[in-house]
């Protein structure tokens, strides 16, 4: 399935016929499931989007794999339709943002295989593949102290446990052989540009980096990868270059010929694609919208992106260290200011398995077609229609869950939790399909506020959310975000922010802004405010107490298998 859609750029008509002569940027942004590019303009406005779906590879429970081949030739093709009817000596940069995806490139940069098939077009261990926890129990067992600035717990997500299971377990055929490996936007900025610094944001957020002190070698000699200090790091980066600087020459021809740019313009170092969002969200003007934040700094607002995963970037000027949230990370985001990022694994993905494994599913996707509307918008209106006089969210008085279905990122840091659900009935009808997907919306929205107390708890002051990524397109999970964590939820007025972010750091790179602050407040924007039902409050209040009950619950439960 494809999808492009061109359009009207704030009152002009199609891009090139403005009387002003003007300036674009590309974005590209590498989602789980799909590639998506922009072209936009240094007001921020999109004037064309293309997306392409991506494969992704499960060859076992809990491996997943994708091809930074396949991931290229999709960049090309949606940068290539973007471009489409306009002078492309008007573009003046390009910024690319990824999923932190692990790729295994050889010594002469091509693909080796990252799986025990030998399939060597499945170079990426994708972020979401958990295949090193014994690796992860062990770096965390060190104790070392570069954990501190990853809340006190490695994830499995993170790349150091995924190079140690390639070293333990395909020694010979992979990390013998490889010569390269890059977090998924270093990889999409070194095919770009033939230059293999890597961007400081994967390297803080992902693989131990220090912006301060660099790499630290204690680290892994301890936990078995001294390979990398003894070739000083040259596999693993041992240039770093801040997001949105420069890099080299810009667009090499070979490159250029792929995605239908002129060579030469200049190239971004990348970010990760949650970072990419904060950038396209968090700096936007708020004046005259009533909010709190308005009279606030920037680090009252938590960016919170949702799309197979939830990401909650907020922002602090002295580092703040959160248990079981990542950071706090040195200018990974916002130059100049401390990151840290709270997670879900699994939210849109979540949503998708439960709607999609229920007996109604087949029902819900014939009626949706007949409509002519998206599952979620059928499932949306269902609710409306079956509430009656209620708010919508009371449906669920005596439904619940736990969203864990992938272990917890934040701020539990458990990847053994698991998910739950209480309140199960014997009818399977579309009521009841409707009633689940509303719960475990709930529940992804109780996991925010779960994250929120965490970050409050250790010094962090949130008045807003702003949210982008597919889900933010879904009104019912805004509110209930909204609802839930009795905050104002902000959306951006382009509803593809993250990609707004990635031509953030294009606009960067060409030079025409001074910085990314300077980029990020004339370029992102606030489309819409949804206010919280403070009414609702009471309601919530005690949703939330069971939600705590049931990980509690959870861990009893465990705790009794595992005694004698
Ligand atoms: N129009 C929509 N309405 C409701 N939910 C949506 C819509 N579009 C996408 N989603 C949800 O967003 C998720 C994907 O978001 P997206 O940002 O595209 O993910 P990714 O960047 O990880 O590829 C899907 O799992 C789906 O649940
Ligand atoms: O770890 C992350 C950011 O640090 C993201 O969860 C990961 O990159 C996947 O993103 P998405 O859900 O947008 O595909």
């Amino acid at each position: 399935m494809m999808g492009e859609q061109t359009r009207e750029g704030g009152g002009t008509t199609m891009p090139g016929r403005d009387q002003e002569p003007r300036s674009y940027y590309v974005g590209v942004d590498v989602g789980t499931g799909s590639v998506r590019a922009a072209l936009v303009d240094q007001r921020g406005i999109l004037l064309a989007f293309a997306d392409q779906p991506i494969n992704q590879w499960e060859p076992q429970f809990n491996h997943h794999e994708q091809s930074s081949e396949d991931i290229w030739a999709a960049c090309c093709v949606v940068t290539k339709q973007v471009v489409q009817g306009i002078d492309v000596n008007q573009i003046r940069g390009l910024g690319f943002d990824a999923t932190c995806s692990l790729v295994v490139l050889d010594k002469q940069f091509r693909p080796l295989p990252v799986n025990h098939e030998g399939d060597p077009h499945r170079n990426i261990i994708m972020w979401l593949d958990h295949r090193a926890v014994s690796q992860v129990h062990r770096i965390n067992e060190t104790k070392h102290s570069v954990l501190q600035c990853v809340g006190g717990v490695m994830s499995v997500e993170m790349q150091a446990p995924k190079l140690l299971w390639l070293k333990e377990n395909m020694r010979e055929t992979c990390w013998d052989k490889a010569g390269h490996f890059f977090d998924l936007p270093d990889f999409l900025s070194w095919k770009a540009t033939g230059v293999s610094a890597r961007s400081l944001c994967s390297l803080v957020c992902k693989w131990t980096y220090s912006a301060e002190k660099g790499w630290d070698d204690s680290f892994w000699k301890m936990i078995g990868l001294e390979d990398f200090v003894a070739d000083n790091y040259s596999k693993i980066g041992n240039q770093v270059l801040p997001p949105g600087a420069s890099l080299g020459h810009g667009l090499t021809p070979e490159a250029a010929k792929d995605l239908g740019l002129p060579a030469g313009i200049a190239v971004a170092a990348s970010l990760i694609d949650a970072h990419a969002g904060g950038l396209g969200v968090i700096g936007a003007d708020v004046r005259g919208y009533g909010l709190a934040c308005e009279g606030q700094p920037v680090t009252s607002r938590l960016a919170v992106i949702c799309g197979t995963s939830s990401c909650h970037m907020g922002i602090s000027k002295d580092p703040i260290f959160v248990p079981g949230v990542w950071g706090p990370y040195f200018s990974a985001m916002v130059p100049g200011f401390w990151l840290n990022e709270g997670g879900q694994s699994v939210t849109g993905k979540l949503i998708d398995h439960m709607v999609q494994g229920h007996a109604a599913f087949p029902e819900l996707q014939a009626k949706a077609t007949a409509r002519c509307q998206s599952v979620y918008a059928y499932l949306n209106s269902h609710l409306d229609l079956i509430k009656k006089a209620r708010p919508v969210g009371f449906l669920t008085v005596d439904l619940h869950v736990w969203p864990d279905f992938h272990g917890n990122r934040s701020p539990l840091a458990d990847l053994t939790l698991k998910g739950m659900v209480t309140g199960l009935k014997l009818s399977q009808d579309l009521d009841d399909l409707a009633i689940l997907y509303l719960a475990t919306v709930q529940a992804i929205a109780f996991g925010t506020r779960l994250i929120i107390e965490a970050m409050e708890a250790a010094g962090h002051s949130i008045s807003t959310l702003f949210l982008c990524g597919g889900l933010s397109k879904n009104p019912l999970f805004v509110q209930m975000h909204a609802d839930i964590t009795g905050m104002p939820v902000v959306l951006s007025q382009e509803v593809e922010s993250v990609l707004v972010g990635a031509a953030i750091l294009g606009a960067c790179a060409s030079g025409d802004f001074a910085s990314v602050q300077e980029a990020m407040a004339r370029m992102s924007k606030v489309g819409k405010v949804v206010l919280p039902r403070l009414e609702d409050k009471r309601y919530y209040d005690k949703k939330y107490q069971v939600f705590l009950k049931l990980v509690e619950h959870q861990k009893e439960y465990a705790a009794i298998m595992k005694g004698d």
